[in-house]
């Protein structure tokens, strides 16, 4: 569960998130809102880059912005990026066990915890592949299972199948789906998709320029008229 109360960003004259209170109650969840919205700030303000003006957030029960960032990492924090983190020139399992050790996994574990990971989301590579050589759906499995290696608490999933083709798309959906039952770690998606926040996220909150507009279950969210005319003016959403 993330509890997060009375936050508050201002980047100088722009406040990209203004008063947030929200519950994310753990297991499946989503955060959508138009572009410019908040919500990769929001993801930063969790993992450490960026330092907010006034609030607390409590990730089950710690106070996660009393931590410096590498200290969350360890927590067990993860997060994806927008833009891709791997690095081309290195081998699928060196991107991998990197995080790994970031993350503070002990090295005799590191084989079998990367190997875990990369079985987990499916990649069927070679492990000993440079990332480079990889098509862009795997590339992006890459992402996830940097994201899952190890002992994640909290998955911070910013767009991770931007780009990618429909049928790929179910694919990184279908990995995302299993990771709070079977690695007993919650995740946050925040999505423009909204058929993957539909088939990943039981409970979704939206952002509309700084501030949450509503919160519930998605299948109700993604109805509520507020949010229809938030994010697409009159159209539905999905
Ligand atoms: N480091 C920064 N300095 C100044 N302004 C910033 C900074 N980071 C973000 N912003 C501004 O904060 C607002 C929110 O940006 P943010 O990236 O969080 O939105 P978003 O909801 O993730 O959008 P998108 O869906 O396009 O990724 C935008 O107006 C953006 O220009």
């Amino acid at each position: 569960m993330i509890e997060i109360r009375e936050l508050t960003v201002r980047f100088g004259g722009v406040t990209p998130i203004q008063a947030m209170d929200l519950t994310l109650p753990g297991g499946a969840c989503g955060l959508i809102g138009p572009n410019g919205a908040g919500k990769t700030t929001f993801f930063n303000v969790l993992s450490g880059f960026v330092t907010p003006a006034t609030g607390r957030v409590l990730a089950f029960g710690d106070d996660l912005l009393a931590l410096p960032g590498h200290r969350r990492a360890r927590w067990g924090l993860r997060r994806t990026f927008q833009t891709e983190q791997a690095i081309e020139q290195l081998s699928v399992y060196d991107n991998v066990a990197m995080v790994h050790e970031h993350t503070g996994g002990h090295r005799r574990d590191r084989h079998r915890d990367v190997l875990t990971a990369l079985d987990f989301v499916g990649l069927s590579v070679s492990p000993t592949a440079p990332v480079g050589a990889l098509g862009a759906g795997e590339r992006r499995l890459v992402e996830l299972a940097r994201a899952v290696v190890g002992r994640p608490r909290v998955v911070l999933l910013d767009e991770p199948a931007a780009g990618l083709p429909d049928e790929e798309t179910g694919r990184i959906g279908a990995v995302i789906r299993r990771i709070p039952a079977e690695l007993d770690a919650m995740t946050v998606l925040v999505d423009h998709d909204m058929s993957l926040v539909s088939a990943c996220c039981d409970v979704t909150a939206v952002l509309d320029f700084g501030r949450l507009i509503a919160a519930g279950p998605t299948q109700e969210v993604l109805r509520d008229e507020h949010v229809v005319r938030a994010y697409l003016g009159t159209e539905e959403v999905a």
